[in-house]
């Protein structure tokens, strides 16, 4: 029976496919695999049973990824699986930049004792005047799940855009239409486009990537969407160039008490991902990659070890090692067998950054004598008996 135990509520559609050999927990404690959401780990004691941490969702900031790494925990996260519910939010963005919709709604209710406000309508609704955006250039900082679908859905709006992703996947690059523009300098999206929107990761390196620099390279009048992480923007150099005019808005989802509030910013709750479609498929998606790893030991889609899958094992026993990414493990692993005078019938090794997997199917079944003289190989991490 493997244990789950859910750090933020996951959706119950991905639940649902736990079958009767899983039980969910209602502590940390004991258990095989986390799912989580936005819950902060960082700084969270990991019990020694843990196997698995799934993402249900894209930002993984909020996990100690190479502390799990070393502790041969396996964090995974569920590519695409909301990037619509943000696109869509991203559009609204900005078209609340855009026209005053807020602001006229606001006005509406504020006015609701008025008998005639119908005609009070007329006369007031040019406060509320906005501008299109068809026909303004749109620039995208990272063509990943979510800014390739903000890229299409913009042309079709009748924007003029550009993208930028250095590190874009083949994947994304064919996903593209063929009027997106594409830039080599981020610079040149600075300098030309009337609305800017980012959707890259919050890494070290790309932490406060839209500096006061940045910001002084950009259009008069710029607007700024960011429904990627707040750590993102200089957000000091950002409520400056508001005041000083230079940026017309900052639309952001990342509430904090420097933006919210603050003249020309508008501020949803961290909602990019808040829809039943997007918390669902990405539930259902995590489900799906915590269940291979336990039974199969196979991994997809995980952000600290390597991608690695042998299918279902079909053999006499099969064996998994998260490893350091360094020589001479395989060796060391063929000789434990041959010592153990085991027969590996299937084997495969993949190697990410400073970690690897490896996967052996035996052709009689693996035992602890086994698992312990593998644990003790220099640079093993974790060993697991799958069958
Ligand atoms: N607001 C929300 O609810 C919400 C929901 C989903 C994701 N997000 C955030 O949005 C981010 C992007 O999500 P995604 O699903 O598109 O991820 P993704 O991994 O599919 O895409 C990220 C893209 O950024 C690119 N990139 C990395 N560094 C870059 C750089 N310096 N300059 C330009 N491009 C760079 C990568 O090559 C990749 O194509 C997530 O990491 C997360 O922080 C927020
Ligand atoms: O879980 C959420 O609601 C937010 C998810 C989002 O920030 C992500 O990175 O996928």
């Amino acid at each position: 029976m493997f244990q789950y135990h859910c750090l933020n509520p996951i959706a119950g559609v991905g639940l649902a496919n736990f079958n009767e050999n899983y039980q969910q927990t209602e502590s940390l404690e004991g258990a095989d695999a986390v799912l989580v959401r936005s819950a902060a780990m960082h700084g969270m004691e990991l019990p020694k049973s843990l196997l698995a941490v799934a993402r249900a969702g894209a930002g993984v900031n909020n996990i100690p990824l190479a502390d799990c790494a070393e502790q041969g925990i396996v964090v995974f996260n569920t590519p695409g699986a909301n990037a619509n519910g943000v696109k869509e939010l991203v559009l609204a963005g900005m078209l609340l930049a855009s026209r005053d919709i807020a602001g006229g709604i606001e006005w509406v209710k504020s006015d609701k004792e008025d008998g005639d406000i119908a005609k009070t309508a007329e006369k007031q609704k040019k406060k509320f005047a906005g501008c299109e955006i068809s026909g303004k250039k749109l620039g995208i900082i990272g063509l990943g799940a979510i800014g390739q679908l903000v890229a299409n859905a913009a042309t079709h709006l009748g924007m003029e855009v550009y993208g930028y992703d250095p590190y874009i996947s083949v994947d994304a690059a064919w996903n593209l239409s063929r009027d997106i523009h594409h830039i080599q300098n981020v610079e040149d999206i600075y300098r030309n486009c009337d609305y800017i929107t980012i959707h890259v990761p919050l890494l070290d390196s790309t932490k406060g990537m839209i500096n006061k620099a940045a910001i002084e390279e950009m259009k008069d009048g710029v607007v700024l969407l960011n429904y990627a992480r707040d750590l993102l923007v200089d957000e000091d150099a950002v409520l400056a160039a508001l005041k000083a005019g230079k940026m017309k808005k900052y639309v952001t989802d990342f509430a904090n008490p420097k933006v919210v509030g603050a003249e020309g910013t508008i501020v949803t709750p961290h909602l990019g991902a808040s829809t039943k479609e997007s918390e669902d498929n990405c539930a259902v998606m995590a489900v799906k990659e915590i269940r291979d790893f336990l039974e199969n030991g196979n991994i997809k889609n995980s952000v600290n070890f390597p991608n690695c899958s042998m299918g279902v094992c079909t053999g006499a026993g099969r064996v998994t090692i998260c490893h350091k990414n360094i020589p001479g493990m395989l060796g060391a692993f063929t000789t434990v067998m041959g010592n153990a005078d085991v027969n590996i019938s299937d084997m495969t090794n993949k190697g990410k950054g400073d970690y690897a997997y490896t996967m052996m199917d035996l052709e009689s079944e693996a035992t602890e004598e086994i698992v312990k003289a593998l644990e003790a190989v220099d640079g093993v991490l974790k060993v697991r008996i799958i069958k």
